[in-house]
């Protein structure tokens, strides 16, 4: 074996190196003392005891808590205190004790808050979904289409409509991130609405976004369309209706069609496909000034990280190695959105970066 060599002025850089690996190494343990967190109803726990909660007063309430394993909790707690979801706060009544109390991060985790990103969380940390990352590396060296399909024999929408449990967890998670968009969409974005008399919400999972649409614009005229599993047995109102189809193969008639996070699940040809449909959908009515509005992300371009915006950077790089993980979609540039639109026999477009990591994208025949 080569003998290390580890000579007194690389030591600095030796051990700097060394210390980044471990911190990736053990990257998960962020993500799953979270789960964990969220499993034993923590969260919540904190949230109703009303003021800054002593770890003796918080294992004592954990309802399904083995005795055995008291005191192992302040150090999961140490590790969420670390990353920014619980902190400390003196007791009010002994300034020598300090209790948890939540931090913004930790609200959003909440079961109860409309916004909770909670049904995300356990959609990504699912064991079903993170087979795709253990076989990550044999997906690159077979012809699978995904490494979803590698972990699970299925793709992942083919999984969703054969185990309702599966596909209910996806719809949650949806429908939760949904909330979080719509109240924005509706507020800041009511321009893009105004005028249309009728709108499909193309691949609109349960109608979360479809629904606020519909009761913010009491004239306009909303459809959902999805697979069959996801909008089976689902009720519409006046002004919303749900129909069951394939966007690669059909989209009703409207004069605008909305996709939220539809292009990023699928391939430049798949998208292009979808696009025709939609451009077909509004096109049908002989309208003029239908439109085709997306809700996705736009990649920052790489030349353009920096320090104040590289973990936003890093985020849009998970969202899209995720996409590469479970479907065979990918987030795109502008410049690789330009050339979906021009394939699709589109003529022009709009980005407005309004939704955070996400932008409002309006395109036009
Ligand atoms: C990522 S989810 C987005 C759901 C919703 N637009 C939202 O943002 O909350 C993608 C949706 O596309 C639907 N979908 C997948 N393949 C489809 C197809 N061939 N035709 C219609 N919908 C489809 C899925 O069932 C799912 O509801
Ligand atoms: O598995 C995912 C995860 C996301 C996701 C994760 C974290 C966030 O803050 C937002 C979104 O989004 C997905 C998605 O849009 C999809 O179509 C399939 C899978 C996932």
């Amino acid at each position: 074996m080569d003998k290390v060599n580890a000579n007194e002025e690389h030591v600095p850089e030796l051990l700097q190196a060394h210390a980044h690996v471990w911190n990736h190494m053990f990257s998960f343990i962020r993500s799953m003392s979270l789960k964990c967190a969220i499993d034993l109803g923590i969260p919540e726990i904190i949230q109703n005891h009303g003021r800054p909660m002593t770890v003796t007063e918080l294992v004592a309430v954990l309802p399904t808590l083995n005795p055995t394993k008291a005191c192992h909790i302040h150090r999961l707690m140490r590790i969420l205190v670390h990353s920014g979801f619980f902190a400390y706060r003196k007791l009010d009544n002994d300034a020598q004790q300090v209790g948890y109390v939540l931090t913004n991060a930790s609200r959003l985790l909440l079961k109860n808050n409309p916004l909770s990103v909670t049904p995300f969380l356990k959609v990504v940390l699912d064991p079903i979904f993170l087979k795709s990352w253990q076989v990550l590396g044999i997906w690159f060296q077979n012809d699978d289409s995904t490494p979803f399909v590698t972990g699970n024999g299925k793709t992942m929408y083919g999984y969703c409509g054969h185990d309702p449990w599966v596909n209910n967890l996806f719809n949650e998670a949806m429908a939760s991130d949904a909330r979080l968009i719509t109240s924005v969409l509706v507020d800041k974005c009511k321009g893009a609405f105004e005028g249309l008399e009728s709108l499909v919400d193309v691949g609109g999972g349960t109608g979360t976004v479809a629904k606020a649409i519909a009761d913010a614009f009491p004239h306009l005229d909303c459809t959902v369309l999805d697979l069959p599993h996801v909008v089976d047995g689902l009720q519409g109102s006046n002004n919303l209706k749900y129909v069951e189809g394939n966007m690669f193969e059909a989209v009703p008639t409207a004069d605008a069609v909305i996709l939220k996070w539809i292009f990023h699940n699928w391939n430049d040809e798949e998208c292009v496909t979808i696009l025709k449909r939609c451009k077909a959908a509004i096109s049908e009515g002989g309208k003029v000034g239908g439109k085709v509005i997306i809700v996705d992300m736009v990649l920052m371009d790489e030349e353009k990280v920096n320090e104040e915006n590289s973990k936003t950077f890093e985020t849009q790089l998970f969202m899209d190695v995720q996409m590469m993980a479970l479907l065979t979609g990918r987030e795109r540039r502008e410049e690789e959105w330009d050339k979906l639109f021009c394939a699709a026999g589109f003529s022009d477009y709009k980005i407005s970066p309004i939704l955070g990591l996400r932008s409002l994208i309006e395109v036009y025949p």
